[in-house]
């Protein structure tokens, strides 16, 4: 049976592409033949809103009401709260509920692993769960690492986030050493390429060069156009909404190599197993 692989998609910074990444990255891998879930783990609903629930605050149920179950000890039902999106992805809604569930945590036993439990009941029949964090390090991140098998990290082009990059990394090896010991980095991801200017070059050289050797930075790079957001005011991934886009191709192109990194990474888990 295939597994499934859970990518959070983080950054503390805000603005960065988290959720655009999230929700047209679920898309090419819906196009590529993939079974995929979406979970919106930001209080804000963005990957909710931008998927076409314009009012997230009137969901039944949302993932904060599957962690609260989760918390409560209550089993999960087959597909509980879970939405269908026409284009084939499915969605864990959120909406500012979620917000409430940062402070809930802290008093809960075994408080990092809550969405981790939630996903290991909903996430058979998937191939690829991919979370849309937070703009912050606090517990829900820290959940969404805990639930992770790799960590995708989205970073605008013209900012060079060396301490904010340090500071996540920092928490990731946390997570690493005491709570998820098979958490790896997916990749960097360069978004928001304004290919007009010097300043964005500038950038993604010195991140290739600075980082290039401690992390896997993806040769796709995200540029900057209009249509990126114009999909998510129509509720629609950037494939649906101008396939023709260079955010089409891009977003394409990044599908390809995270299919492609998927699949050395299983090929090198079967070798590991028949040695
Ligand atoms: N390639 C792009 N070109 C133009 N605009 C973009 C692009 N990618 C994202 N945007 C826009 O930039 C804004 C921030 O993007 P997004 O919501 O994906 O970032 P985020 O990191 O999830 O933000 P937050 O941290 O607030 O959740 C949004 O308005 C989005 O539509």
């Amino acid at each position: 049976m295939p597994q499934c692989k859970v990518i959070a998609i983080v950054n503390q910074k805000g603005g960065v592409g988290k959720t655009t990444t999230t929700l047209n990255l679920g898309a090419g891998l819906v196009g590529q033949g993939k079974r995929v879930l979406l979970v919106d783990a930001d209080p804000q609903g963005d990957l909710t809103t931008a998927l076409g629930w314009r009012e997230p605050e009137r969901l039944p149920a949302t993932l904060s009401t599957l962690m609260e179950k989760v918390i409560q000890e209550v089993p999960l039902q087959e597909k509980e709260g879970i939405l269908h999106h026409e284009e084939g992805m499915d969605l864990i809604p959120a909406n500012l509920e979620l917000s409430g569930m940062e402070l809930t945590l802290v008093s809960v036993m075994n408080r990092e692993n809550v969405l981790r439990e939630c996903l290991r009941q909903v996430k058979d029949g998937y191939d690829y769960v991919l979370i849309d964090g937070m703009p912050s390090l606090g517990m829900l991140t820290i959940n969404s690492l805990a639930a992770a098998d790799s960590v995708m990290i989205p970073v605008q082009a013209h900012y060079l986030p060396a301490k904010a990059m340090t500071q996540l990394i920092r928490t990731v090896n946390k997570v690493k050493r005491g709570i998820n010991p098979r958490l790896s980095i997916e990749g960097v991801l360069v978004t928001l390429v304004d290919v007009r200017t010097n300043l964005a070059k500038e950038t993604v050289k010195v991140l290739r060069e600075g980082y290039g050797d401690m992390l896997k930075i993806y040769q796709t790079e995200v540029p900057i156009a209009v249509s990126a957001a114009e999909a998510t005011t129509e509720g629609k991934s950037i494939f649906s909404y101008n396939k023709d886009s260079t955010v089409a191709a891009a977003y394409g192109s990044l599908t390809k190599e995270v299919l492609k990194d998927g699949e050395r990474q299983r090929h090198q888990t079967h070798t590991a197993i028949e040695r």
